[in-house]
């Protein structure tokens, strides 16, 4: 029997993702989340794809996972009860995300000591993420250490992006020493959402020109041309770029030294407040746009304001991006509130159709969970709403690295 199965895991910092798929077909088994790890009290949601006749099977499970590791082994018991546990015989491999990889990883990686000592000098530059894909990795390598381990790097897509735009104008030896550059993340993402993209507008991806916005807890934009990224808003750390959760983007740098001179703050205090305080949470109190959402239609002033500033920075990389490019076949809009916010997307289109750019009021509203244009017919740009996948991309990515066969849409 050829081992065809790879488990993805995709650790966040108070949660764990993962899939278990069948590569030979691509198909999912089984896919799950463990929610508030490290809380008073966790959740698992388990579910089985092709449960008894076919259909899906999902289990919720709520008590507490004390960390990364109890919830890989949570998972472990729910694949174990499905009978498809980490002891069996059909898994090829285990693919894990890994958010920063640096200048060194930009491509899919076997994980070995060295990889692994490297994930962890890079764990000041991706605080909220690096730490739990290793505990995922250390987790997952001792339940089976006879299989082959791959890091997925979130860094990886954006390798192409040009000096011009990578770097910082700070002094380049300084900058050097310490690594100092942008090096941008969500890249699984941006990578399969680009070229779905492309193909969902009837373009070969190597001749499109993309805007990915990829709108999740953490959010980021980027530039892509012919299928290598140009152009990204997160930096050398996943804070750059547009208004996220809890994340603030974009600010003026001055602003940390004043918070320490004049505000009395440590770096671990605004370092804090910068990636866990701010963002949606900070300007009102709330990080999920359904809830700002429905404040908004109920007239909380706080809510529309962080509504206004999330979507004019949105608005700020969109133009910004169309300049980078030169010029655009589609706008991808994708992650939990690209996907699913019809309010954010027309907000940050509105009276863009001098650019070629608007989006169909009906076809934005309508709901639905495949890959959609939203603009009308008669726009130079296409307008899309593209579900993203990057446990897919990242079973794909896997599977090419140990059975050299290529999986990638
Ligand atoms: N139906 C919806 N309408 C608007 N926003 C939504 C909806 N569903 C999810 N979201 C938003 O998506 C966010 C989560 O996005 P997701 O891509 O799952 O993030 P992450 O992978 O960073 O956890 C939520 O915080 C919420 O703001
Ligand atoms: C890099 C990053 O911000 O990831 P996430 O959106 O999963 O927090
Ligand atoms: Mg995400």
């Amino acid at each position: 029997m050829t081992a065809t199965r790879v488990l993805v895991l995709n650790s966040g910092s108070s949660s764990l993702k993962y899939q278990l798929l069948d590569m030979a077909d691509r198909s999912r088994l089984a896919v799950g989340l463990v929610e508030r790890i490290g809380e008073e009290s966790g959740r698992i949601r388990h579910t089985l794809v092709h449960g008894p006749q076919g259909r899906e099977r999902a289990r919720e499970t709520t008590g507490p996972v004390p960390d990364h590791r109890a919830a890989l082994e949570a998972v472990a018991g729910e694949l174990a009860r499905d009978g498809m546990g980490l002891d069996s015989p059909e898994l090829a491999a285990v693919g894990h995300r890994v958010v920063h990889g640096g200048k060194r990883f930009t491509e899919p990686t076997l994980i070995d000591t060295a990889v692994v000592d490297e994930i962890e000098r890079l764990s000041p530059v991706a605080p909220l993420h690096n730490p739990a894909n290793l505990i995922g990795i250390r987790t997952a390598q001792k339940l089976r250490p006879d299989l082959p381990h791959v890091a997925v790097f979130d860094t990886a897509f954006h390798s192409t992006i040009p000096e011009a735009a990578a770097r910082y104008a700070i002094d380049v030896e300084t900058a050097d020493r310490h690594r100092v550059r942008r090096y941008g993340f969500h890249g699984t993402s941006h990578a399969y959402v680009s070229r779905a993209a492309a193909k969902l507008v009837g373009k070969d991806p190597s001749e499109a020109h993309v805007i990915v916005l990829h709108l999740g807890n953490g959010a980021s934009a980027s530039a892509v041309r012919g299928g290598r990224c140009v152009e990204t808003s997160m930096g050398l750390t996943p804070l750059e770029g547009l208004v996220m959760g809890t994340r603030s983007g974009d600010l003026d740098p001055a602003v940390v030294f004043h918070l320490m001179r004049v505000g009395g703050m440590s770096a671990d205090e605004i370092d804090d407040l910068l990636n866990k305080r701010s963002g949606l949470v900070g300007l009102c109190g709330d990080n999920d746009m359904r809830e700002i959402r429905r404040r908004v239609d109920a007239g909380d002033e706080a809510a529309a304001l962080a509504f206004d500033i999330y979507v004019h920075r949105l608005r700020k990389y969109i133009g910004a991006y169309y300049a980078v490019l030169g010029r655009v076949d589609v706008v991808a809009f994708t992650a939990g509130v690209g996907e699913n916010s019809a309010p954010v997307r027309a907000a940050a289109l509105a009276g863009l159709e001098g650019l070629g750019l608007a989006v169909d009021e009906r076809l934005n509203a309508a709901p639905g969970d495949g890959p959609r244009v939203v603009s009308p017919p008669h726009m130079p740009v296409a307008v899309a709403v593209v579900p993203t996948d990057e446990e897919l991309e990242i079973a794909a990515e896997t599977y090419e690295l140990v059975a050299g066969v290529r999986q990638r849409l």
